[in-house]
């Protein structure tokens, strides 16, 4: 889903966050529309938590306008209930259980679940008498994916949600965020582990300095920096049809636009000359090279 609801879940208008003489967040304005996964990506410092924590209700706008489900973040009542939120440092009492965390943050959220149901998800029902004291990071962190998703809420913030957690845990995770949005939920996302984002995100708004350097669907943002072939050739082979930059391991490498005709012109010419194109790989432009730009524009 690419395009925005009529009424956004999210509606960001001209936002400012200051720290005295110092500009965070520089007339920033974006929605998010009902069951989109959005992703909200940048550079160290660029604003990202401040912006968040604006639209979470933790912090006052310095100017402009959010609105969450129509409301004033700062609303709880309003907003509370229809949300949950995966923060980066859970704040769990350590004297706690796992299922007694799960129930106590569960039912300040004003919805219902079962506890058990939730443990299942995230694989801790074997830890569910264990306290918080004795887990590891990785089970704490599914434990605050647990309690960020109790009753299945609307709108849910995932802050980094994946930091620390193996490779069977996170894909876990991201199994339970599909049920979520197959449940309509709103998901806003947080990652430094750009191909997480790359590979769920509707859209992705990407901040550098308080504003965003660019904000579309994952093709829009790589659409405009090249594709890269790489490949050898023996040394006695005919000059190719693209102009290839040698590298330093001697293989050429060859920038493009578009990937899918260049690489027909290139295997036709192979055949053609019965040349073999040593080590061939084709890469579509990903997130890291918009990043990777940010420095060079
Ligand atoms: N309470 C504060 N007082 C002063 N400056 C702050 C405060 N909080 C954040 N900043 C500054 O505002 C800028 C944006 O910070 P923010 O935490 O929003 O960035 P971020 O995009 O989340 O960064 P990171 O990826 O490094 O976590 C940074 O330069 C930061 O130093």
């Amino acid at each position: 889903m690419t395009s925005t609801a009529a009424t956004p879940v999210i509606d960001v208008e001209g936002l400012n966050v200051r720290y005295g003489d110092f500009h965070a967040v520089r007339d920033l304005s974006f929605q998010v529309g009902r069951g989109e996964f959005y992703a909200l990506l940048g550079t160290n410092g660029a604003g990202k938590t401040s912006t968040l924590e604006t639209i979470e209700g933790h912090r006052a706008a310095t100017s402009g306008t959010v609105r969450v489900f129509g409301h004033d973040p700062r609303d709880r009542r309003a907003v509370r209930p229809r949300t949950g939120i995966m923060l980066q440092e859970s704040g769990f009492s350590p004297d706690l259980t796992v299922r007694e965390s799960v129930r106590l943050i569960g039912s300040l959220s004003g919805r219902t679940d079962r506890a058990e149901r939730l443990l299942d998800v995230v694989g801790l029902t074997k830890k569910a008498g264990t306290r918080v004291s004795q887990l590891s990071g990785g089970e704490k962190r599914r434990l605050d994916f647990a309690t960020a998703v109790y009753g299945t809420p609307e709108l849910v913030f995932l802050d980094e949600p994946t930091t620390g957690l193996d490779i069977q845990s996170r894909d876990d995770l991201w199994d339970a965020v599909d049920r979520l949005r197959e449940d309509g939920s709103t998901i806003i996302l947080t990652t430094h582990y750009l191909e997480e984002a790359q590979q769920r995100a509707d859209r992705i708004g990407l901040m550098h300095r308080g504003v965003f350097h660019r904000e579309g669907t994952v093709s829009e943002l790589t659409r405009t920096l090249p594709a890269t072939v790489r490949f050898t050739l023996a040394a006695s082979a005919p000059e190719p049809p693209l102009p290839g930059v040698p590298q330093g391991d001697g293989s050429l490498l060859v920038e493009t636009t578009s990937l899918q005709k260049d690489l027909h012109v290139l295997l036709d010419w192979a055949r053609e000359h019965a040349v073999e194109l040593g080590d061939l790989q084709a890469g579509p432009t990903r997130l890291d090279d918009v990043f990777r730009s940010i420095g060079t524009e």
